[in-house]
């Protein structure tokens, strides 16, 4: 009656993922166990924590979109107003892990944890991974300790922030780091270890408000490569873009034809945002690109696809480039 009442929301991913053999750890299929079956599989949950399921959707994480976003994150929000709900694990998909991480961490208002966990193994693997990193999962939501650090992601004994943490290999169980900075604590026994907080704002200290939204503004990425050309640039301002991050080479550099098309872009009212492809560092302003002569927005160490999610949020709010640039300072 004393422990901690924790949701967990499933939304598929590998750790709901059956293969065909106990040695299939690529080439299963995700997306498969219902959130009922995965609780049953773990039921040392009663020991730390009362625990309720509830299946969101049912998806491989690659297929997340921005509408089903806007579904989670005001689930999350409706349970955790609830005093009967002191915490929420989201099951999911490794794959987009980080992003639903740091959009969650923009939108939710509240100071309750949350929770996002995965698994590298499929649950029909030897040495399956899932249930391990969902019972420490659920051990740090349930936690006083871990209140008010943000949208947490917990796999692998780990526990990383949302801003920063990344998936860095297609297949070990310890893919999640924080490049460069490094995780915010351990699991141990169920039992957070925090040693960091991460220091930019989130939930409850956001000026982002998705309660009335239905739609997100489209935003999409371009890569940047030797010999890129401007193609993928003119066909997402075709498409009606509202903003395009660039995942720059390096400290976010621009390809000549591709630099003339983000201008032409921003002329027609495209907020342009400069990130880089390498994985860690800042994409500092004014460096590799004058912006403010191109009146570009510097991404600071987001990586695209997290500069991604801040530039649609901060398009619900403003299309001033100088207010977003703040944004990025500050988010
Ligand atoms: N390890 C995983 O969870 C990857 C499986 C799948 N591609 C997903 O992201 O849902």
């Amino acid at each position: 009656a004393d422990l901690p009442n924790v949701t967990i929301l499933a939304t598929g991913g590998t750790i709901a993922g059956t293969g065909a053999t106990s040695t299939t750890t690529v080439g299963y299929t995700a997306a498969k166990i219902g959130v009922e079956k995965l609780i049953e599989a773990v039921p040392e949950l009663k020991t730390i924590a009362n625990v309720k399921g509830e299946q969101v959707f049912q998806i491989a994480s690659e297929n997340m979109t921005n509408d089903y976003w806007l579904t989670l994150a005001k689930r999350v929000n409706t349970l955790l107003r609830q005093s009967d709900v002191d915490g929420i694990v989201i099951t999911h998909g490794t794959d987009t892990i980080e992003e639903t991480a740091y959009f969650l961490n923009l939108v939710v208002k509240s100071d309750k944890p949350v929770v996002i966990v995965g698994a590298m193994r499929p649950a029909t693997a030897i040495s399956a991974d899932g249930p391990i990193n969902l019972f420490n999962a659920v051990g740090v939501a349930g936690s006083k300790d871990a209140k008010g650090r943000g949208v947490l992601v917990a796999l692998n004994d780990e526990i990383q922030g949302a801003r920063e943490v990344t998936k860095t290999s297609t297949m070990l169980a310890n893919t999640f780091r924080a490049p460069e900075l490094g995780n915010l604590g351990y699991v141990v026994r169920g039992q957070p270890m925090f040693y960091r907080a991460s220091t930019r704002k989130h939930t409850t200290a956001t000026e982002f408000d998705i309660s009335r939204l239905d739609k997100l503004p489209e935003v999409d990425i371009v890569y940047g490569y030797a010999n890129a050309k401007r193609l993928p640039v003119d066909a997402f301002v075709a498409a009606g873009d509202a903003g395009l991050v660039h995942a720059g080479t390096g400290n976010g550099s621009l390809a000549n034809p591709v630099k003339e098309a983000l201008k032409e872009a921003r002329a027609k009212g495209v907020v342009i945002v400069r990130s880089s492809r390498t994985g860690s560092g800042i994409t500092a302003r004014n460096g590799e690109a004058n912006d403010d002569e191109l009146d570009f927005v510097a991404a600071d160490n987001l990586n695209p696809q997290k500069a991604r999610i801040l530039l649609m949020l901060a398009l619900t709010r403003t299309h001033d480039t100088g207010e977003i640039q703040r944004m990025f300072q500050t988010y």
